[in-house]
């Protein structure tokens, strides 16, 4: 069970004391579980499986496939932090974030394209990794592989899409991420239709 606390980023309420507390870099997300405040998401997501994701019965973490598939998760999510979300990242925050925070903000066509020759780049790796074993860090799903969500989702309501076709092994692994009930309950909270009259309720 766990709370949802709506913050408005288009007033700057993660720039204000109360949001502070929870994150001092003023930015989202902050989470808090009794007197434990995290930030960085993929530090609280970490935390969140150690201590609650017991009972699903799946090894995200890799632990239970000792140092080596520690190591691969390790890997695969340091891969994500540092090479996938700087690659897909200013696409969705050109063609959908920005937007909706600044109104009529325009789309830096050249921040697009830069970062989809990037993102393709990235993507012939994943292509490679993705012949070998079903999920990046190997035969099941991992915290890795969960990290892609948020970003990913959103790339793919862009216009740039397609840009997945191009790469089968990578299509077929975020559709076997997309077909899993936990994520689909998990992305049904997540808008996809942005408009600058949401603004005023979000
Ligand atoms: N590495 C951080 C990134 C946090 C981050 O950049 N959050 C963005 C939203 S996705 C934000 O709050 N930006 C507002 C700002 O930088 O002022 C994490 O994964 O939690």
């Amino acid at each position: 069970e766990y709370e949802l606390v709506p913050v408005d980023f288009v007033a700057g309420e993660h720039k204000k004391p109360q949001h502070l507390q929870l994150n001092p870099f003023g930015k989202m997300p902050g989470f808090q579980d009794g007197d434990l405040v995290l930030f960085e998401s993929r530090a609280i997501g970490k935390y969140i499986i150690r201590k609650y994701g017991g009972t699903a019965g799946l090894d995200l973490l890799g632990e239970n496939s000792g140092i080596e598939g520690s190591a691969m998760v390790d890997l695969w999510t340091e891969v994500e932090a540092q090479e996938y979300y700087p690659a897909i990242a200013p696409v969705v925050f050109e063609c959908i974030i920005n937007p909706f925070i600044m109104g009529d903000a325009e789309t830096n066509q050249s921040v697009v394209d830069e970062s989809l020759v990037r993102l393709r780049g990235v993507l012939g790796i994943y292509e490679a990794r993705l012949e070998k074993s079903s999920y990046l860090a190997g035969d099941s799903i991992s915290f890795a592989d969960l990290n892609h969500i948020p970003f990913t989702f959103y790339f793919m309501t862009t216009q740039y899409a397609s840009v997945f076709d191009e790469y089968p092994k990578v299509k077929a692994w975020w559709e076997a991420i997309m077909a899993r009930p936990a994520v689909q309950r998990v992305c049904k909270n997540m808008p996809t239709q942005f408009s600058v009259g949401m603004r005023a309720a979000f």
